[in-house]
């Protein structure tokens, strides 16, 4: 295999980390850079004599890299994938800078104005099962968020098959891990503060419910988030009200026949998906039930892996021409590399 060169801006985060793990352990990525991207500040040393070093912001270090991977905050993601753009990187954005397609509605969901609205035509919506005809001729790549990746795996195969009621709402009832939230400590999501604690917020204002929306094509997604006290994960359980006649089964047969053939989607025969069968893995588990006059499907990830870095390099793979699943260990239901590399949040 030909070697291609990966930098990284916003080293320093979950994300980050997790995906520096992964690019040094793949066969045919080279880290050309890793950068803390915040402007002005110097990069923290090493806690330890055995963490890599991460350097300041060089944007000149980007010339000549096949794919930058922006692990930054939405609102910083923007001007920094212009200036990857500019010196001829292909891009995939971990942020959601470039998930919604419209800019008005950017501005109201994120609460600012959207600083380079004129590449939001040409960003293809990253969630990788369901993109890979436009992914390998993208220049960005617009990561998917992680409670979105959870719900959407579960709800687009259902929708394609024409399986759910039209006019009735589908719940999607999710819980999240606290590096979902990054690794600045807050009130409400530093561990000591959570610990045996257990909440949902943003109910229904939550940022992901329109980026939900926006993929399954209607305005129908009901999405709640929580905050569990553990470290990493989503679990995902959705209420669906099927079709007349359709059943459990057929919503779970309709799954198995969508992911037949997918490495990092398993949907189980019997059971249901809990999160330590899916943590440290690039994997989501989809699992059915019947409950009363409606089908619950649950979906596991984590959000990390499959929500961030390891989706992120499913889309890099497919934007060098690399097979899909390069660099994500083994395919079905085994942890990653990141199980043991350091820097990967254990
Ligand atoms: N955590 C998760 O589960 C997921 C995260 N994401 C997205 O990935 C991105 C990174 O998330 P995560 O790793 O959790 O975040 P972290 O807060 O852990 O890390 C953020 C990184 O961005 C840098 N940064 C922070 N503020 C700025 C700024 N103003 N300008 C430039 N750089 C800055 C930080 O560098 P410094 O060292 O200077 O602080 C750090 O390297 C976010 O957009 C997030 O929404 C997507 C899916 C899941
Ligand atoms: C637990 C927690 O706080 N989760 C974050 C979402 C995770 C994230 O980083 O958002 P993106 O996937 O959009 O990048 C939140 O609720 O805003």
């Amino acid at each position: 295999m030909n070697t291609k060169s990966a930098a990284i801006l916003g080293a320093s985060g979950y994300a980050g980390r997790e995906l520096r793990a992964l690019i040094e352990a793949h066969p045919a990525l080279e880290l050309a850079a890793a950068m803390s991207a915040r402007p002005g500040q110097a990069p923290e040393p090493p806690a330890l004599p055995v963490d890599p070093p991460i350097d300041a912001l060089d944007l000149d270090r980007l010339d000549g890299v096949d794919v930058v991977f922006l692990c930054t905050p939405h609102g910083t993601s923007a001007p920094l994938a212009l200036a990857a753009l500019e010196r001829g990187a292909r891009v995939v954005d971990l942020s959601a800078d470039f998930r919604l397609r419209d800019a008005a509605q950017y501005e109201r969901v994120y609460g600012q104005p959207h600083t380079a609205p004129e590449l939001l035509a040409e960003a293809v919506y990253g969630l990788t099962e369901f993109a890979r005809e436009r992914v390998p001729g993208a220049q960005l790549v617009a990561n998917p968020g992680c409670y979105p990746t959870s719900a959407l795996l579960a709800l687009k195969p259902l929708l394609e098959a024409d399986l759910l009621e039209p006019a009735a709402p589908m719940v999607v009832d999710a819980k999240s891990g606290l590096t979902g939230a990054g690794r600045s400590a807050s009130a409400t999501t530093h561990f000591g503060n959570v610990h045996e604690n257990f909440r949902a917020y943003g109910v229904g204002v939550h940022r992901h419910g329109p980026e939900i929306c926006q993929e399954a094509g209607n305005d129908r997604v009901v999405f709640t988030a929580h905050l569990l006290p553990i470290l990493r994960g989503i679990l995902s359980t959705i209420y669906l009200q099927p079709r007349a006649g359709v059943g459990a089964g057929d919503i779970a047969a309709a799954l198995s026949a969508r992911y037949r053939d997918e490495p990092f989607v398993t949907v189980y025969e019997r059971g249901l998906p809990e999160l330590d069968r899916v943590q440290r893995t690039n994997q989501c588990h989809l699992g059915v039930a019947a409950h009363g006059p409606l089908v619950c499907v649950v979906s596991a990830i984590d959000n990390l892996l499959k929500g961030a870095a390891g989706q992120a390099l499913q889309n890099a793979n497919l934007l060098l021409g690399l097979p899909e699943g390069t660099g994500l260990g083994p395919a079905h239901g085994q942890h990653t590399a990141t199980a043991v590399a350091p820097g990967g949040l254990q």
